[in-house]
């Protein structure tokens, strides 16, 4: 056992008593290279469920019940270069199942600082448009106790609850026997940086024998291409190809994954095929510019949190008919819309719990090591 690991148990051990230790002085800093060595599909989409599920309970009924209290992140513009994002949150009661067993029910104070520069990509060398910082309070005393690289874990956690959602809102009702035989679906990513590419990762991974093709699109080719070569190094089972345009992107497609910076919609209703899933990412003029709003019209639209409903995703507040938390707790049923494609839409937009929640489950990889 190391000296972090001790710290943690005195801590836990006084709690026990019913005292706060103050002997907890260390903040642990955990860098990206580390957070990049904990993660895996698995851990990250059983938290993000976790998360979904506290994120939709913000009232406190039990002491057994996960809960999340958060209010609307804030924006604080840098001139016209880029914007810094403070996501504060608070989550209890909730489980990571895969990494510390169902009995160990989990608290978390965080508050993540992310900055989006979309000129990023033009530096040479190019960095990240999104960059994070997430911070870890102790929820009984409200000390500071981590620092976690939150880069990685943003764009991780961000695929991980698409992968969430895709289970929930299609997969459940179109896949329900899987029995290991290959399923020959059409997977679609429209835009091929870094949110198109872990999303490509999350759902070939997460999803084995369901996908047979994908195709990408990219408004530059060449990062259409470099992924293509990596998808093709890693899944030399499925097809691969680049496709012309958005629209023949998603033409035939049974899943799709939107994430770019387009402020114009980048297909219809009419470019999709029936029965299609759709998780869109991307935040160009807002957070729904990525679709034409006569998808969302005749469509089941489902979102991570209603806060932020009002701020950031007012064009689409009519339409939407719950979030993902509520159907993956059995809360409510998928709703369906009569004389429609059947299409669903998962609207993400990012939320501080899913950013608490993952940098805990790090942090408890991390101690244990
Ligand atoms: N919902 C959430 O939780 C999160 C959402 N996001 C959002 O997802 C989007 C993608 O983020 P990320 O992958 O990190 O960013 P990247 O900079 O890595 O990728 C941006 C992508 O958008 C494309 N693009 C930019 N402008 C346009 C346009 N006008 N029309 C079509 N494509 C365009 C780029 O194409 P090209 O290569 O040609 O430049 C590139 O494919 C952003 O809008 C970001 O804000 C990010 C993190 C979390
Ligand atoms: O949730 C996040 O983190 C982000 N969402 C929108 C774009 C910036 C990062």
């Amino acid at each position: 056992m190391n000296i972090q690991d001790q710290k943690h148990l005195n801590l836990q051990s006084d709690k026990s008593t019913g005292s706060l230790s103050n002997q907890d002085d260390d903040v642990t800093f955990i860098k990206e290279s580390s957070v990049k060595n904990l993660l895996n599909w698995t851990d990250c989409v059983d938290a993000m469920e976790s998360a979904l599920v506290a994120i939709s309970n913000t009232s406190q009924k039990s002491d057994s019940e996960p809960f999340s209290s958060q209010t609307p992140r804030t924006f604080t513009f840098a001139g016209n270069k880029g914007v810094l994002l403070t996501m504060p949150g608070y989550a209890s009661n909730y489980t990571l199942n895969s990494v510390t067993g169902s009995d160990k029910k989990h608290s978390t104070l965080s508050c993540k600082l992310v900055t989006s520069f979309s000129g990023n990509s033009q530096l040479n060398p190019a960095i990240p448009g999104i960059l994070g910082t997430i911070l870890l309070f102790n929820s009984d005393t409200g000390k500071l106790k981590a620092i976690v690289d939150g880069t990685e874990i943003t764009a991780w956690r961000t695929a991980a609850v698409s992968v969430v959602a895709t289970k929930y809102l299609y997969c459940d009702m179109n896949l329900k026997n899987l029995d290991g035989n290959i399923v020959g679906k059409e997977l679609a990513i429209v835009g091929c940086g870094t949110q198109g590419r872990i999303h490509a990762l999350a759902m070939l991974n997460y999803f084995p024998n369901v996908f047979i093709k994908v195709k990408l699109w990219n408004r530059s080719l060449n990062r259409a291409e470099k992924l293509k070569k990596e998808l093709n190094a890693l899944f030399p089972e499925i097809i691969i190809v680049i496709a012309d345009s958005s629209i023949l992107c998603v033409a035939g497609a049974d899943c799709v994954v939107t994430a770019t910076n387009s402020s114009q919609p980048l297909f219809e209703l009419k470019d999709l095929k029936e029965n299609v899933h759709i998780n869109a990412i991307g935040a160009g003029t807002n957070h729904h510019s990525e679709l034409a709003m006569d998808i969302y019209q005749s469509s089941s639209v489902y979102i991570e949190s209603y806060i932020g409903l009002e701020t950031e995703l007012k064009g689409i507040k009519e339409y939407v008919n719950g979030e993902v938390g509520e159907i993956v707790a059995g809360k409510k049923f998928l709703h369906k819309i009569e004389n429609s494609k059947n299409v669903t839409v998962f609207q993400s937009m990012g939320n501080a719990i899913e950013d608490g929640v993952m940098a805990n489950m790090i942090y408890q990889k991390f101690m244990k090591n």
